[in-house]
C-alpha cells in the first residue's frame, strides 16, 4: 500500500518482545531482560507494549549455551509441528511454547517485533542482524539507530544465505532483529558491552514509538554486510583443529581480508593464507560457540540497500 506521499504504509508495531537468554551464557541479554522484568520503566514507550522474556531458562540456570540443542536453530517448521511432548528435546519444547506465545510464526497474530539479545566472544562491536533485505521497517530502524548512535558505530549483518541462514527464536515475529554485542566471554558481564546493548535497545524503541505516533521516514540507504561463506578451521582426519586464527586476523572483525592475507596459523607456526577471489569482510572471528559448528569465521560482502519511505497506515 502506498500513501499520497509515496511512503509504504505499514501496520503499527504495538507488540514488541525483547528476548534474552536464547543462549544461557550470554550475560548482557540475560541481565538486561531480568532487570527489565523487575522494572520495565526503561523499555516503556507510548503506544508500545514491550515484553521482556527469558527464552531458555534452563540454559540460563546452568549458564550454558543450551541444554539439548541450540534454541536459535530450533524454529523450523518440522520442530514447531513435532509431536512427542515431554519426549522432545527441551529446546524443541521451548520453541513450541515460544511460538505459541509470540507467533505463530508467519501468521498475522505473530508479534510485530522481536529483539533477540546476544553476546559474542568476537570483536564485533555492536551488530544488528537482519534476516531480510526487503523488510523496509527494519531497514528504516537500522538507519535511525546508525544515525542516532554516531559517533559510535553499529554495523548491520544481513543473513539471507540459502544454506547458512538458520531458524532463529526471533523469526516468529513479523520483524525479527538480532542484536549481537562483543567482545564478551561466555558467562561474563562487561559493563561496556552491557551499556552498549542497552543504548541500542533504547534507540530501537524510540524509533518504534516515533513510527507508531505517525512520523514518516523518508527513503534512505543502509550499508549492510551480507553473509557470504563459512570458513572452518583446518582439521585433521579425526576432526581436530590443526590451526588457530592468525594473529593478523584475530580481533579484526569487519576489516577487509584480501586474497593472500594470513588467515590461520598452524601449531608449528606455518601461515595459511586466504584464497578467495576478492575482498571480503570477515566477522564472528573465533567465536567460542562456533567451534562445534565448524566455523572459524564467516565472510561477508559490503552492500548498500535502499529503504523505501514508510509511515503508519
Ligand atoms: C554467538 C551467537 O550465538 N550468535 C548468534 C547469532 C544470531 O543470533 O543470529 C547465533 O549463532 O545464534
Ligand atoms: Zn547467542
Amino acid at each position: 500500500m502506498s500513501s499520497h506521499s509515496g511512503a509504504v504504509c505499514l501496520d503499527e508495531a504495538r507488540r514488541v518482545a525483547i528476548f534474552g537468554g536464547t543462549h544461557g551464557n550470554e550475560m548482557s541479554g540475560v541481565t538486561l531482560v531480568n532487570l527489565w522484568t523487575k522494572n520495565g520503566a526503561e523499555i516503556q514507550r507510548k503506544r508500545v507494549e514491550s515484553k521482556p522474556f527469558i527464552t531458555n531458562p534452563k540454559a540460563v540456570e546452568k549458564c550454558t549455551r543450551y541444554v539439548d540443542t541450540d534454541l536459535n536453530r530450533a524454529f523450523t517448521a518440522e520442530n514447531l509441528s513435532a509431536t512427542g511432548g515431554d519426549d522432545l528435546p527441551y529446546e524443541v519444547q521451548r520453541a513450541q511454547e515460544i511460538n505459541r506465545i509470540f507467533g505463530p510464526k508467519g501468521s498475522p497474530e505473530a508479534y510485530d517485533v522481536i529483539f533477540d539479545l546476544h553476546n559474542t566472544t568476537s570483536n564485533m562491536g555492536c551488530t544488528l542482524i537482519l534476516e531480510s533485505s526487503k523488510d523496509h521497517f527494519n531497514l528504516q530502524m537500522m538507519n535511525y539507530i546508525k544515525k542516532a548512535i554516531t559517533p559510535a558505530s553499529c554495523l548491520v549483518l544481513l543473513n539471507e544465505h540459502p544454506l547458512l541462514k538458520y531458524s532463529t527464536s526471533r523469526s516468529v515475529a513479523k520483524h525479527p532483529i538480532g542484536l549481537e554485542v562483543g567482545p564478551q566471554p561466555q558467562g561474563v558481564l562487561r559493563s561496556n558491552i552491557f551499556e552498549a546493548m542497552r543504548v541500542i535497545l533504547k534507540l530501537a524503541l524510540d524509533f518504534i514509538e516515533l513510527f507508531n505516533e505517525g512520523m514518516e521516514f523518508p527513503p534512505c540507504t543502509v550499508e549492510v554486510f551480507r553473509v557470504s561463506e563459512r570458513v572452518d578451521y583446518p582439521r585433521d582426519a579425526n576432526g581436530n583443529i590443526i590451526a588457530m586464527v592468525h594473529p593478523n586476523l584475530q580481533d579484526c572483525d569487519w576489516e577487509p581480508l584480501n586474497p593472500g592475507d594470513p588467515m590461520f596459523q598452524t601449531f608449528d607456526g606455518k601461515t595459511i593464507h586466504y584464497q578467495g577471489s576478492g575482498t571480503v569482510y570477515p566477522t564472528f572471528i573465533n567465536e567460542a560457540a562456533y567451534y562445534e559448528k565448524q566455523q572459524a569465521f564467516v565472510t561477508t560482502r559490503r552492500e548498500t540497500l535502499v529503504a523505501s519511505a514508510i509511515r503508519k497506515a
